[in-house]
């Protein structure tokens, strides 16, 4: 277990060719065995450059309408007072704005069958792997061969379709056919399964820091106020300049917001930590690390190390007026593998948060008074946080 940013650094950027990443092979059979994040080398960076070109800051900037347009339908379903729980929601939120980043904004007849599949995968993502009937593993597999079968229908109408295709999947069906000059097509599993696979690391982990930062907003009033008071002035600032909504650069000036957001990243640190293992024998700072052993770098234990975040168990996110110091500072990874969807995370949650903070009361009600915390297995509020919320004022709609 590596706790110092310089090793972890080692183990994720400069000599990461040495330490391969690792998950449960059930894990690997239900996301599907050829998504990216379960491989090294060529085949990684080319549909890491793929991956990440569909997640630029210059691809993501012209979805602010779309999400923002989620977003005001999301929140009015929750009626002017109700009780709602946090991360049952906030997983609805994510998973619609993954699913617009894969697919693009024109929905296919198959959306919603795809949508009601990937829930039933899901249930079986933790479960025991027994492939007995009945079983939730056994339930997911079955779930994940008609996703494949639905994904193909998807994929083979969108190859013969003459339009560009939109979303990752256009990305990965038209780049990988620009790259086929030196390199083969991707093929319908490939693609298949990466469709699944950033589905998977887009969904619960927003949903997990989105319910999080509800809470620690909940917790520290002045900073909920301070907040709702930087989101109102540019929602004044959209309406003097008559504009029909958010913009890129509105999200830009939520300097105080995004403080919040990097400080949840720091202190609940929902991937608390990630699986390497040793390719072959190892020297790391003197230690041996024999071939076939597992590495895990504790991005928690650094985030929550005094030495470089004084006082860390303090929510304060006024530490980070000044930028960290290098490598300890890891939510969304390092080097080769760290996250493609670090800015489309954020940005989702600040677009959550404006309309958020403007459209309902002040202060959110908890519903229950208990401040534990339960790991499923992303570490989120006990039960994920019922809370209890009431209209503020009516909301322009765009
Ligand atoms: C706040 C939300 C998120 C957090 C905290 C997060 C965190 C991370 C971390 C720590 C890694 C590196 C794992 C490792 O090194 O083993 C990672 C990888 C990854 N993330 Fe995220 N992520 C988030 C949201 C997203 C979103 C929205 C997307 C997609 C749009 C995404 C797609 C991916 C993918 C595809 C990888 C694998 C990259 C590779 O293996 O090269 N993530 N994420």
């Amino acid at each position: 277990m590596i706790s110092s940013p310089e090793a972890a650094k080692v183990v994720l950027v400069s000599r990461a060719h040495l330490f391969k990443p690792t998950y449960p092979p059930s894990k690997e059979k239900m996301i599907g065995p050829e998504a990216l994040f379960f491989h090294q080398g060529d085949y990684h960076s080319r549909l890491k450059k793929l991956v990440q070109a569909s997640f630029l800051p210059s691809a993501i900037r012209e979805s602010v309408a779309d999400i923002e347009k989620f977003v005001l339908k999301f929140l009015p379903s929750w009626g002017n007072t109700s009780t709602i729980n946090t991360l049952q929601e906030m997983k609805r939120y994510a998973f619609d704005v993954a699913m617009l980043s894969v697919f693009g904004r024109h929905s296919d007849l198959e959306t919603e069958g795809i949508k009601q599949l990937y829930h039933c995968l899901e249930k079986g993502y933790n479960s025991m792997p027994f492939n007995l009937p009945g079983t939730p593993f056994s339930k997911a597999m079955k779930a994940r061969k008609l996703l494949n079968e639905t994904l193909r229908r998807v994929i083979e109408k969108r190859r013969e379709s003459k339009k560009q295709s939109e979303g990752l999947l256009g990305v990965l069906l038209e780049g990988s056919k620009d790259q086929n000059k030196l390199m083969n097509q991707l093929s319908d599993s490939q693609v298949a399964d990466n469709i699944i696979g950033v589905i998977f690391a887009a969904h619960d982990t927003t949903a997990s820091v989105l319910t999080w930062v509800l809470k620690y907003l909940h917790d520290h009033g002045e900073l909920l106020d301070a907040v709702t008071r930087e989101q109102e002035s540019i929602q004044q600032s959209i309406m003097e300049e008559n504009r029909g909504g958010l913009t890129w650069d509105d999200t830009k000036k939520m300097r105080l917001t995004s403080r919040v957001i990097q400080e949840t990243l720091r202190a609940a640190s929902v991937l608390s930590f990630t699986f390497r293992e040793a390719v072959e024998d190892v020297e790391l700072q003197g230690y041996l690390i024999p071939k076939g052993w597992k590495v895990l770098p504790l991005f928690r234990s650094i985030h929550h190390c005094a030495e470089f975040f004084p006082h860390p168990e303090k929510f304060d996110p006024s530490r980070f007026e000044v930028p960290p110091r290098p490598n300890t500072y890891m939510p969304f990874g390092n080097g080769v593998h760290s996250c493609p969807g670090s800015e489309l995370a954020k940005l989702e949650m600040l677009v959550l948060l404006h309309h958020l903070t403007t459209s309902y009361r002040h202060v959110w009600e908890t519903v229950e008074d208990d401040d534990g915390i339960q790991y499923g297995p992303f570490p989120v509020p006990k039960r994920g946080f019922p809370i209890s919320i009431t209209k503020r004022v009516l909301k322009r709609t765009i």
